[in-house]
């Protein structure tokens, strides 16, 4: 697909895919795409060019909503939930939001699955980092999707939080069979997650393989390390 926006080219001709059981990582230098990417998968941004595919089907003139019921997820790197309601209160509206409406019994099953414990009685405004992602993160879950985005669901946090995201994200495609797109600039932490590494570099993929192939790759280290591409 390729995306212009404001009469620049973002994306150029970047093709990607992720099966289910399986974490693709989508790294790339500050700048590469990644985020405008993950518009154009969600719905927000419409490509020039190109398709997106959900499960066989085609979605690419479908709406945010549409593409959500269809079973695509989506975490932005900012964890913004809403301050004025409590955990539970964020959870209704999220059993709520849309048609078919959740049970509370799929919102504390989703609870328990990315170990959220603190009290639902709690302002939502009041919970740390990683506390604010697995919050957002189990009301996408309860939904039980097929495809989750994750735009840098490490940043913010400490090195024992990320090895319990890691762990999460693994039981979601291991034991749950979701496909799992993450983005994540610093390569080191995708070695021990992803199966495969898309990489990004001015719009354009640069390379892709196994975590550690990519990593040794020239053309990656040199975008990395040189800011040349
Ligand atoms: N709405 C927009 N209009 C014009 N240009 C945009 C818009 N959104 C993003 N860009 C530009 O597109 C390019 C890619 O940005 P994007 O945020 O997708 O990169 P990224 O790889 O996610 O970077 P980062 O790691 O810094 O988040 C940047 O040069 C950015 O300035």
């Amino acid at each position: 697909m390729s995306l212009a926006l404001g009469g620049r080219q973002i994306l150029k001709d970047v093709g990607l895919h992720v099966s289910r059981g399986e974490v693709l990582g989508l790294i790339g230098p500050n700048g590469a795409g990644k985020t405008s990417l993950f518009e154009v998968l969600s719905g927000r941004y419409v490509a020039q060019s190109g398709r997106v595919v959900l499960d066989g089907s085609d979605v690419t003139r479908q709406d945010i909503v549409r593409r959500s019921r269809r079973g695509l997820a989506r975490t932005f790197q900012s964890p913004v939930v809403p301050s004025a309601l409590t955990v539970g209160e964020t959870f209704r509206a999220a059993r709520m939001a849309y048609l078919p409406f959740r049970s509370r019994h799929e919102a504390e099953w989703a609870a328990r699955l990315v170990n959220l414990t603190v009290p639902w009685s709690r302002p939502a405004g009041s919970l740390d980092t990683f506390d604010r992602r697995k919050l957002l993160l189990a009301c996408l879950l309860m939904r039980r999707p097929k495809v989750l985005l994750m735009d840098e669901p490490a940043s913010g946090l400490i090195n024992t939080e990320i090895d319990e995201l890691d762990l999460l994200l693994r039981t979601l495609v291991d034991e749950y069979h979701l496909a799992v797109i993450v983005i994540e600039h610093r390569l080191e932490l995708l070695e021990a997650l992803a199966d495969r590494v898309t990489v990004l570099n001015l719009g354009e993929v640069i390379a892709e393989g196994t975590p550690q192939g990519v990593f040794a790759d020239p053309a990656v280290r040199a975008a990395y390390f040189e800011g040349t591409g």
